[in-house]
């Protein structure tokens, strides 16, 4: 159960994207990417760009239904990627590690990179960009809207003297 929440901009998501994909260079170069949808498609797009990397398969697993957790079930194969070899598995983070772990196992070759990484799932990672705590839950840009606020003083709930 998440205690907090971290919210990253679309800005932040490119930046963060930009330093994994330099981190990425040396390791390459690659035949291809698998994105693993839906969260890895914009990371792997941007990091695509940057190695200028033009195959770009997915793989769908499905854990979450918001932030309830399931069994991950696999819902489309990577069929373009074999055993991986060669290829780079993107993802947007990794938590628990249980999709990583799947995605893993269809892939035993490939290198596994995502932009955040909790500590129960970091060592399921071959490079990640942040480190953020267990209980934070991670708001990407695309869950999330710009909410007008009441000023303070218009607010029935502010305590007055
Ligand atoms: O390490 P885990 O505990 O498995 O969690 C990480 C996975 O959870 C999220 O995907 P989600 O299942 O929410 O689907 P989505 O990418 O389609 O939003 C995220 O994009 C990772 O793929
Ligand atoms: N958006 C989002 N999806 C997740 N899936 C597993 N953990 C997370 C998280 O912290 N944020
Ligand atoms: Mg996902």
């Amino acid at each position: 159960m998440a205690t907090s929440y971290a919210t990253v901009t679309w800005d932040q998501l490119h930046r963060d994207a930009r330093q994994l994909a330099a981190e990425l260079m040396p390791r390459g170069p690659f035949r291809g990417i698998v994105a693993i949808t839906r969260g890895g498609l914009i990371p792997a797009a941007i990091i695509a760009r940057e190695l200028d990397c033009r195959l770009i398969e997915t793989v769908s697993v499905v854990t979450y239904d918001e932030e309830k957790q399931g069994s991950a079930t696999v819902i489309k194969q990577p069929e373009a990627a074999g055993d991986g070899e060669g290829f780079l598995i993107i993802d947007d983070l990794v938590d628990s590690g249980v999709t990583a772990q799947v995605v893993r196992g269809l892939l035993p070759k490939a290198l596994f990179a995502c932009l955040y990484a909790k500590p129960a799932g970091r060592s399921l990672t071959d490079l990640f960009v942040v480190e953020v705590p267990q209980e934070t839950w991670v708001l990407f840009p695309w869950d999330t809207a710009p909410l007008f606020i009441p000023p303070l003083a218009r607010r029935d709930d502010t305590p007055r003297s």
